[in-house]
């Protein structure tokens, strides 16, 4: 999947260039970010719209219409699909370790050496990380 998001960046980079009156991508890229972005909208709506409705078959097309966008986007911003991995691998590194983090508070011994109360131990990091659904 990211070999042929990576060969769509390229396109699009390669595209940008081009006379707008030929291609679609340098028109909407001398458009502006304002547009774009509109664009990218739109597209998020409809996959969002067609999996309600659940048409799959819809949803595939308008998810590459959307992920073309995206890269268009990324495009402008300088933004290469690199970073975009990199930061998930990151949560992925991050995400993993959480897996692994008591999901509660784990209570050590009541009285540790010498009679003294213990404390509950809690992942710190635990509380940074948020549930996506
Ligand atoms: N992969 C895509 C691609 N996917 C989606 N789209 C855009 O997504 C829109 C989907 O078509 P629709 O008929 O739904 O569009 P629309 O929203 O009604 O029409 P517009 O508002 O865009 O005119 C098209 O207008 C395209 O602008 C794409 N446009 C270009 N590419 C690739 O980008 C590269 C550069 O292509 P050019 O833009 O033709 O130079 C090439 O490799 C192309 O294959």
């Amino acid at each position: 999947m990211t070999d042929s998001i990576e060969r769509l960046y390229r396109a699009v980079l390669a595209a940008r260039d081009l006379d707008p009156a030929r291609s679609r991508t340098a028109k909407l890229m001398q458009q502006g970010s304002g547009k774009m972005a509109k664009k990218l909208a739109e597209e998020a709506i409809e996959v969002a719209i067609d999996a309600v409705s659940g048409d799959a078959q819809a949803v595939v097309r308008e998810s590459a219409d959307l992920i073309y966008n995206l890269a268009v986007l990324w495009a402008e911003l300088d933004i290469r699909p690199e970073d975009v991995w990199r930061e998930m691998e990151r949560r992925e590194l991050l995400l993993g370790i959480a897996e692994k983090l008591p999901k509660s508070p784990v209570k050590v011994a009541k009285a540790g050496p010498g009679g003294v109360q213990g404390r509950p131990i809690v992942a710190a990091d635990n509380r940074t990380i948020r549930k996506r659904h």
